[in-house]
């Protein structure tokens, strides 16, 4: 099903009549971007850090913890959390409902301004920058949920009946352990609890249910290139099906799965505010070909009009407003991490 004008959803390539045993070549990656192995290339001491927030733990000890994994790989899961774990397989089931159950037609009614990068709604080209840019191998559906004046249900999913009400309760949940993360990052640096929220100012929070159908030559796709999140912090599910990859020390090591715990992503603004002692993580995610996979990312962003610079000494970065930064991301595209380097002094 194709709508004049439209781009093309991936999952009707994937999975509907038309059905490929070769993906079309807008989608094939140049061989140095291509997942060299599609194993689980985790060792024990390449295995992203598991903190648990439960309890009366200790906040020195918690910060060093956050410390070290934010040191090391810019990246962590947290358990015991404080999100309710049965949201967490409520927004994995209304999502894959919206993407497997819906047909493609009621699906395209939802579709995003394909001319405008991030705005609301289904689409598969968020991270394309320009039209010879390689495809990624991935649907999304990108809901707009704080400030709350930018919280349009009407503009959501209506099927599964549910969907909305569990979008906007976990919203709300992923705020507070945002806020959460973000004062234990700011106490592991020696800042007050609340540097960075202040320096956020009022929090944007998007999030992007993204949708990987089964992809007939994953050897030659990536589901989302190489990129660094551009915002503060980014709290990420995913399904049971591995996919998604962290680069560390110049290795892309897969991300199990786990149901319960969030995955935390430091993001290009963390990366400026702390000078560079905690580095955003470059990610990606890679496609397979026996399941479809699911994730959602919850972004947490200052307003367009908030300039963010160094809290140390001598500042190593210059200052940025957000929008400015967004815009230039958007214009170039991704490329690693390619955006806040320019920005390095
Ligand atoms: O699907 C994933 O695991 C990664 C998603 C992601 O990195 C993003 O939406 O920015
Ligand atoms: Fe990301």
């Amino acid at each position: 099903m194709e709508v004049a004008g439209e781009p093309i959803r991936v999952q009707s390539i994937a999975q509907e009549d038309r059905k490929v045993e070769v993906v079309p070549p807008e989608y094939i990656q140049p061989p140095e971007n291509r997942p060299s192995k599609l194993g689980n290339m985790n060792a024990t001491d390449h295995k992203i850090p598991m903190i648990d927030l439960g309890g009366d733990r200790d906040v020195k000890l918690l910060c060093e913890e956050i410390r070290r994994a934010c040191t090391d790989w810019g990246a962590f899961h947290v358990a015991n959390h404080g999100v309710p774990v049965p949201l967490l397989d409520e927004i994995r089931n209304v999502g894959s409902s919206f993407f497997e159950e819906l047909p493609m037609a009621e699906k395209l009614r939802y579709s995003c301004d394909s001319n405008s990068p991030a705005s609301e709604g289904y689409g598969s080209r968020m991270l394309v920058a320009s039209d010879d840019a390689v495809l990624d191998w991935r649907d999304y559906f990108d809901h707009h949920t704080f400030p709350l004046s930018r919280r349009h249900l009407s503009r959501w999913p209506h099927f599964p009946p549910n969907y909305r009400e569990v979008v906007a309760e976990y919203s709300d949940q992923m705020k507070l352990l945002a806020e959460k993360v973000l004062g234990l990052i700011s106490t592991s640096l020696g800042l007050s609890s609340s540097f960075i929220e202040e320096a956020m100012g009022e929090l944007y929070q998007n999030i992007t249910i993204s949708y990987y159908p089964i992809c007939p030559q994953p050897e030659l796709t990536l589901g989302l290139q190489s990129h660094s999140d551009m915002g503060f912090i980014t709290l990420l599910i995913q399904d049971n099906v591995a996919g998604l990859q962290v680069s560390k020390d110049g290795e892309w090591v897969t991300v199990d799965p786990v149901s319960h715990a969030i995955l935390v992503i430091l993001g290009d603004q963390t990366e400026i505010i702390t000078n560079g002692i905690y580095k955003s993580a470059q990610h990606r995610a890679i496609t397979n070909a026996n399941s479809a996979r699911l994730s959602v990312a919850t972004f947490h962003d200052p307003a367009k009009t908030m300039p963010v610079s160094p809290a140390f000494k001598p500042p190593r970065y210059r200052q940025v407003v957000y929008g400015d930064y967004v815009s230039s991301w958007y214009t170039k595209g991704p490329n690693g991490k390619r955006n806040i380097d320019a920005l390095l002094i």
